[in-house]
């Protein structure tokens, strides 16, 4: 391996001095700041390859491929790395970028035989691979070379040393890019063809949100002619994560990308006409809370297909009925009949949308009255005639619907007549009589919002990301699809991580049907890349009894320590717990999270840990920003985010019962741990965890009681 080292080392210097030079030269023509639409151009591509070659600057690639076309005689050894950077003297690639057709060879090869094969603009081309090697460079020095397949070498088995030793890595308070460990089914993921909807149902830790963002930063490179990083959008379930995913597109050169929450992103149509949206279901993990079943059917229901076709319905009623029946009068023995009128409504301008037909049709009845008008001048020397006919288009205007969103919404859910599979609930339709909604009213808002005003071209997208998608209603992403005509959408989540009773989906197709039949493509991720063996094993037994079919994750193999369960007394546990914490952060851990049942339990901990000298973030539904540390949070708040370890405190039967959510919280929980995991309690440990236990405490496991 010192050889290795050593021609990479060599390697490294020649590649470093000759971006240096290109990065001299480049900086040394001035910025273009005239009119001349070429020279704009060719300044803007100019700025660009200097963006570029700083990135590569540091750390200018991470792979190697030694590949030997079928007919060559000789491999070429191909550098891949986060940017593409060309030989200007050769015009040859230096370092090939990673989304390039041919670097993805270097995700494909798995070594099992020698022969690969790449598809390229020209077709398929085949050949041999004689080496895969990465190299890890940090600030332009390189920190380890290992060799995953030498051609008529023994192969090292399946353990990717590679991957295993960026997954022991400690982590920070962002998302980051694995450009270089990318695995064979992530990258089938990332390049996949861009109008082929995909569903991703991945266990946790499979790196679904990861992926999904390669695969935005694939998109961009491969179809650079026709899509715009402003037209993609990322959906995610709260803002917080929003900002903790935030930094992996500008690593990977990416910037401009939209990211919403459906709430804030649906919320934004309506100017001032919506009241602030609330919780509508706030007790939804309150413990012990009993759950009113009708109030359930009403809440999933409205996120349900069949809620959409009643308003849809309802919206084909109101066009029907749009243009008054009596006709249009401007003086006495003219008449415009009422069908002429229906006739442009419906016919003419039936490609607008309600609100502007009603405009186009006001418009025309100006200019026919301007015309019939003209006829009478001689009659009407002092406009009399004229005054009163338009007084009289003004009186016939009034007669037209003047529908908002809101009042249309709201009319409908207060006709006690109106057909719903559902009924709602008396405090439900007395609570929006009195302005108050919820999330489960924006998809219903913006549909019927778009069927008066339409959707503005700036408004639609070119790619639609959703993540932790088993909470987004089909209501959702029906109202979604108008927005992204292409049906270009990667949609991705866990079933066994959907703990929201009261919405979401509990299988795929409830989704898939939403695309015409056949072309949704559905993909799993089994693999957990996130967590120690000992931590997976641990939380698939929670929830295996409640798996329904979905499968559990397969570990790669990394093992750590064991899981631990600790029994504190209730008058202890808090100095047990600083204690906890104080130990793990002098072991080097990055990030720990204390994870609690409530939110109201994560303030009491924040506090009680403080008063021990313990500094930690207190994170609550509202925060829009992540820190890193030390945090304290309820369990539900945890799904999508990772931690070098995780303390789940008061993990006893009261605040865990055994069943479907409870499971589902406590697996979420766990799952987002990628070193230590610790159960404490100062009662008898929920039953829940029985058989994990019996998992993921190793042989040296059992409970602890810390004194
Ligand atoms: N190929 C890979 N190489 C290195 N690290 C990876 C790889 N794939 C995933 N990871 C890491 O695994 C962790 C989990 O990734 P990510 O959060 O994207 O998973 P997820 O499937 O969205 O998880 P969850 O459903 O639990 O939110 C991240 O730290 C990510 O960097």
């Amino acid at each position: 391996m010192n050889e290795a080292y050593a021609q990479e080392e060599a390697r490294l210097q020649v590649m470093l001095e000759k971006i240096e030079k290109q990065l001299v030269e480049l900086e040394g023509i001035p910025r273009y700041r005239g009119k001349d639409l070429v020279e704009q151009a060719l300044d803007n591509q100019r700025q660009n390859r200097l963006k570029q070659l700083r990135i590569a600057r540091n750390e200018p690639y991470f792979g190697r491929l030694d590949f030997a076309e079928d007919g060559k005689d000789e491999p070429t050894p191909l550098y891949i790395g986060k940017v593409g950077v060309q030989d200007d003297k050769e015009n040859a690639p230096l370092v090939i970028d990673w989304r390039a057709p041919v670097a993805s060879l270097f995700y494909s090869f798995t070594g099992e035989t020698d022969r690969a094969e790449y598809t390229s603009p020209e077709g398929v081309i085949e050949g041999t691979v004689y080496l895969k090697r990465n190299i890890a460079i940090r600030k332009q020095q390189i920190q380890r070379v290992v060799d995953s397949y030498v051609r008529g070498e023994k192969s090292s088995g399946m353990v990717d040393e590679f991957l295993l030793y960026r997954l022991g890595e400690k982590k920070d308070n962002r998302l980051r890019d694995i450009v270089s460990t990318i695995q064979h089914e992530q990258d089938q993921i990332i390049r996949a063809e861009r109008n082929i909807p995909l569903v991703i149902q991945g266990v946790p830790g499979s790196g679904k949100t990861t992926v999904a963002l390669h695969r935005l930063a694939y998109l961009l490179y491969q179809y650079q002619e026709q899509l715009r990083a402003e037209r993609f959008v990322i959906f995610a379930p709260n803002r917080m994560f929003v900002d903790y995913i935030s930094d992996v597109l500008p690593e990977l050169g990416v910037g401009d990308v939209q990211q919403f929450t459906f709430v804030d992103w649906a919320y934004d149509f309506f100017d001032d006409e919506l009241p602030p949206v609330e919780k509508e279901w706030a007790d939804e993990f309150a413990m012990g809370g009993t759950v009113d079943q009708a109030d359930l059917a009403w809440f999933r229901y409205k996120g349900s297909l069949a809620f959409h076709d009643r308003i849809a319905a309802s919206l084909t009623e109101l066009e029907a009925t749009f243009v008054p029946e009596k006709p249009f009068s401007p003086w006495e023995g003219k008449v415009l009949p009422a069908e002429e009128i229906r006739r442009w409504f419906a016919e003419e301008y039936r490609h607008y949308p309600l609100l502007k037909r009603k405009e186009r049709v006001f418009a025309r009845l100006k200019r026919w009255l301007e015309m019939e008008l003209k006829e009478l001048r001689d009659i009407d020397p002092r406009g009399k005639i004229r005054k009163q006919a338009n007084q009289r288009l003004r009186t016939y205007m009034k007669a037209w619907p003047q529908p908002t969103p809101w009042s249309w919404y709201l009319r409908l859910i207060s006709t006690k007549s109106a057909e719903f599979d559902v009924a709602p609930p008396a405090a439900f339709v007395q609570k929006l009589k009195r302005k108050r909604i919820g999330v489960t009213d924006l998809a219903p808002l913006l549909h019927i919002h778009v069927a008066l005003h339409g959707i503005s071209n700036e408004n639609t997208f070119d790619h639609v990301v959703i993540d932790e998608a088993q909470d987004v209603s089909p209501y959702q992403l029906a109202v979604l699809q108008r927005f992204c005509q292409s049906n270009s959408f990667t949609i991705l989540g866990d079933l066994l991580q959907n703990i929201h009773v009261h919405k979401g989906i509990t299988e795929w197709r409830e989704l898939m049907d939403l695309f015409a039949k056949g072309t949704c493509r559905y993909v799993q991720l089994n693999k957990s890349y996130r967590s120690t063996m000992e931590i997976i094993q641990f939380a698939n037994e929670i929830v295996r009894d409640y798996a329904k079919g979905v499968a559990v994750a397969t570990p790669v193999y990394r093992s750590g320590d064991p899981v631990r369960m600790l029994s504190v007394s209730a008058a202890e546990r808090n100095v047990l717990l600083a204690r906890e914490v104080q130990a793990l952060i002098e072991r080097g851990v990055g990030t720990v999270a204390v994870v609690t049942r409530t939110e109201a339990e994560s303030e009491r901990i924040a506090a009680e840990l403080r008063d021990q000298g313990v500094e930690a973030h207190l994170i609550t539904s509202t925060q829009a920003e992540y820190h890193g540390g030390i945090s304290v949070i309820p369990i539900y708040l945890t799904k999508g985010m990772e931690f070098d370890a995780v303390i789940l405190v008061e993990v006893d039967e009261g605040r865990y019962p055994v069943d479907e959510l409870h499971a589902k919280l406590l697996f979420v929980g766990c799952t987002r741990a990628l070193h230590h995991l610790v159960m404490m309690s100062s009662e008898r440990h929920s039953p829940l965890l029985e058989k994990a236990a019996r998992h993921g405490l190793g042989e040296l496991g059992g409970e602890e009681v810390l004194r």
